[in-house]
């Protein structure tokens, strides 16, 4: 014997009920069914509706009445030819006409009583019942009030098992064909209709399938069956094949709506495995709820699903006469039950200082002016603070059977809404530690849903990118995510998704990821006065979890942002130099900010593109050894210019060619001046720990004195012509010596100085070539051969390659 129970969702239109009579029909070949049914879709709502309406004296409960009615005939002529048509539709008359004289009752007396309301609602259950039974070719109707008994509370009523048990037995044991049982509605012992609350029919099947030892207890409806999270705010929230009924139990109660937990009782009193399954996708497996969940599940995964709660509030009662004070818990349990609040979280620490409840906003006003009444007394002797009250938030579970014993379950939970930055303002974990329940702020819940699932290896990693600038390097990245993010998810696990992309003028943003194919097609015009504030409200409003913002600009305004993102611990990765080599006060902001916070600021790009230096630079420093100096070339384009020089080019033409082939700043001006050069000594200088300002660096311009003044890039390097002699000259005269010259910098005893230079043509640096940088560090460990890191340093496909690194180090940091 098994049992089906269809919802409401199942029972839309008559197509849908042809859909559930087919469903039957294949049951049926099997063995004994009984079928469980709720009120057709959306009519407990119209029903309620109505009876709403007449209580206020609407003329319209009229209308909504015969919406109702009109569905139910309409199915039916849609259902039956017209003999047997008649023939429902007068059984189902008799019943809307004693609805309608009931609801016509309620607008006379504008007086809606809970019993009342009770009845009405069971009209819902017994005209779907008539149809379906009808429908079916051995269907016969079961009125549920003949079997499930309660107490009298009409709209929650208490089920009498024992006496439900018996009723259900005699009527059922031995039936032949189909009933069709009208879930939901039951009836105290007087025969006063009572309903079993919210999920009501499901528990009707529950007790059905337990009290005739059903095989098995199939809950149609939907969806494809539990999820592991909800996933309208989880986008990769799977379908648990199996789960224990004690999950179940703990996923319902916080806020799973799939399954009433009350209803998981009397099946799992019976051992009789649940199956939730998708009448709109009769082929999915869907979801067994059993004693035993299999084994090889078991040893997986600790956690199997999360559930929310998404508005609760917080009480919080404390003060310093709470402790080692017996009683004062009992009383403030005992006086929110004896007003019927219902408490969904509890947490004490063990200073007994305070005790934290949560429970539903609706009741919060009531919950505290009754506790403020309780503790009158101890409030104003002040042994107990002013009850405090926190609203807006959100209460998650993260549940496992398997999270019992294990170690380390709450470690990552905790570490990975830490890194997010996710703030946890209550928490509680049973001792049968298949449950933990945190209170955050209601902004987070997405965030934290999404961040824990992923963590658990629910579903893939992901990290968030928001990419600043639209330039050179940005395309190169962009070209990178887009080709080597298949092989990142097959291989590493992780999704790098790229959900916003601005300039100053124009912006993508989108939460599932943009399309890097055609990105350029989804920008959109930014409003004028719209900056990097205005990108960050929105970046931060989405609040993703695993934020990374990426800096491909060459802004300071940009950069004057890092300490903020920071605080706010969303990740940095930036090629631009103007934060760290910015004012020393915006250096130490930002290293500050990264210190305080749960994010991470990294910044390889920033220092000979994606040459690993700051790294490098960073391992000697911690590892404890002691730099002496460092010298080198760290200018792509003066590395480029004077390489080429000795080649044999001109000046003008050849820093042409290094702004064509991407190593110059936005500006070329910036790298002949040497400032570019400048910043890069800079962060190496502050990195060694002395503090310097740009000014301190001594720096020669290579820039000719008619050509700094305002002018466009192109007008400059057409005046530039006029050097191209002069350095043709200068590499001819030092040749003669054997020597050549090139643009060098050192740092020494906290002084760092750069500018040109004669080198003798066997030296390293008159050996480089293309774009290439070279850094050599002398330090104790590295004195009689120093260690040196030489490659190409500038280019877009490098330095992106630099940055797309850094973005993976973070993701492994916050994954
Ligand atoms: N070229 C290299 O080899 C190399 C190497 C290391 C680091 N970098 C650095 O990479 C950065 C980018 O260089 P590029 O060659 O791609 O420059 P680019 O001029 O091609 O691109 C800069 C982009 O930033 C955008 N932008 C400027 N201000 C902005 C703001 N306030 N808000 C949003 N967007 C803004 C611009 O619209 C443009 O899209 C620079 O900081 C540069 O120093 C370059
Ligand atoms: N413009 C820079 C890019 C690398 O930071 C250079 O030429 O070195
Ligand atoms: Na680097």
């Amino acid at each position: 014997m098994k049992i089906y129970k269809f919802g409401g969702s199942s029972l839309g239109s008559a197509a849908r009920i042809r859909k559930v009579a087919a469903i039957i029909a294949g049951a049926r070949s099997e063995g004994p069914l009984v079928v469980v049914v709720s009120a057709l879709f959306r009519c407990t709502d119209m029903l309620l509706e109505s009876a709403n309406e007449a209580c206020l004296g609407d003329e319209n409960y009229r209308k909504t009445f015969e919406e109702f009615d009109a569905l139910h005939r309409n199915i039916a002529a849609d259902l039956f030819n017209a003999e047997v048509c008649s023939d429902v539709v007068s059984a189902m008359s008799d019943e809307l006409l004693e609805l309608s004289d009931l609801l016509h009752g309620v607008f006379l007396l504008r007086e809606l009583s809970e019993k009342s309301t009770a009845l009405i609602l069971s009209f819902g259950e017994r005209l779907s019942a008539r149809l379906i039974s009808r429908f079916l070719p051995d269907g016969y109707y079961v009125d549920g009030r003949n079997l499930v008994v309660t107490d009298s509370n009409p709209l929650c009523a208490r089920v009498d098992r024992h006496a439900t048990e018996k009723r259900i037995q005699s009527a059922l044991s031995s039936c032949s064909g189909v009933p069709v049982v009208t879930g939901y509605i039951a009836a105290a012992p007087d025969g006063t209709v009572t309903t079993l609350g919210r999920g009501g029919s499901d528990y009707t099947a529950s007790l059905v399938g337990a009290s005739l030892s059903a095989s098995e207890i199939v809950i149609w409806t939907d969806v494809d069956g539990f999820y592991s999270a909800d996933p309208k705010r989880v986008r990769d929230a799977r379908v648990l094949p199996y789960i224990s009924y004690a999950e179940a139990m703990e996923l319902s109660h916080a806020g799973a709506k799939i399954l009433h937990p009350f209803s998981i009782q009397p099946a799992m009193k019976a051992s009789i495995p649940v199956l939730i399954r998708n009448s709109f996708n009769p082929d999915a497996p869907g979801t067994r709820i059993e004693r035993d969940v299999q084994q090889e599940m078991k040893d997986r995964l600790p956690v199997t699903g999360l559930s929310s709660i998404n508005k609760v509030v917080l009480l919080n009662l404390a003060g310093s006469g709470m402790v080692g004070v017996p009683g004062i818990a009992s009383r403030l349990f005992s006086c929110l039950a004896l007003h019927g609040i219902n408490i969904i979280f509890i947490s004490q620490a063990s200073s007994e200082q305070s005790i934290s409840l949560a429970i539903n906003p609706l009741q919060a006003e009531k919950a505290k002016k009754i506790l403020e009444a309780e503790f009158h007394s101890e409030i104003e002797s002040r042994l107990i603070d002013p009850l405090l009250i926190r609203r807006s938030l959100a209460l998650i579970a993260v549940v496992g059977n398997n999270m019992s014993g294990h170690p380390g379950v709450s470690a990552q939970l905790f570490e990975t809404l830490g890194k997010n930055g996710i703030n946890v303002i209550a928490v509680a974990q049973g001792a049968n530690e298949m449950n933990i329940s945190l209170v955050i702020e209601s902004h987070d819940e997405d965030k934290a849903l999404n961040c824990i699932h992923e963590s658990f290896f629910l579903s893939q990693r992901k990290v968030h990118v928001f990419l600043a600038g639209t330039g050179t390097i940005a395309k190169s990245l962009l070209q990178q995510i887009s080709g080597h993010r298949m092989n990142l998810r097959e291989e590493k696990d992780l999704d790098v998704v790229v959900c916003g992309i601005a300039n100053t003028r124009m912006i993508a943003l989108n939460n599932d990821g943009i399309d890097l194919e055609r990105w350029q097609e989804e920008l959109r015009p930014r409003a004028d006065d719209a900056g990097i504030e205005d990108y960050i409200r929105l970046l931060q409003e989405r609040n993703l979890h695993n934020t990374i913002f990426v800096d491909c600009t060459a802004s300071a305004k940009v950069a004057e942002r890092y300490p903020e993102l920071l605080k706010a611990n969303i990740s940095v990765v930036t090629a631009n130099k103007l934060g760290m080599a910015g004012p020393e006060t915006l250096y130490r902001e930002i290293v500050d900010a990264e210190r305080a916070s749960n994010a991470r600021f990294l910044y390889e790009t920033n220092v000979g593109a994606g040459l690993p230096i700051i790294n490098t630079l960073n391992d000697l420093k911690n590892s404890g050894d002691k730099i002496i100096s460092i010298e080198g070339v760290l200018s792509g384009t003066l590395s480029f210019i004077f390489n080429e020089l000795r080649s044999g080019g001109t000046f003008s033409e050849i820093v042409r060619r290094a702004k064509e082939a991407g190593y110059t700043e936005p500006d070329p001006r910036d790298d002949l001046s040497g400032a570019d050069f400048a910043r890069k000594f800079l962060i190496l200088g502050r990195e060694l720990g002395f503090s310097l300002e740009y000014a301190d660096v001594v720096c020669e311009s290579l820039v000719p004195v008619d050509c700094r003044g305002e002018m466009s890039a192109e007008e400059f390097l057409v005046r530039l012509r006029s050097v191209d002699d002069f350095y043709a000259e200068e590499i001819r005269r030092a040749a003669l010596e054997q020597m050549t010259i090139a643009y060098a910098g050192e740092i020494r005893n906290g002084k760092a100085s750069i500018g040109v230079k004669r080198v003798p043509l066997e030296s390293p640096i008159a050996g480089l070539s293309g774009s290439e940088n070279m850094v050599v560090f002398t330090t104790e460990r590295y004195r009689a051969t120093p260690l040196v890191v030489r490659g190409p340093g500038a280019g877009a496909e490098v330095t992106a390659g630099g940055v797309f690194a850094d973005i993976l180090r973070i993701a492994s940091y916050l994954v």
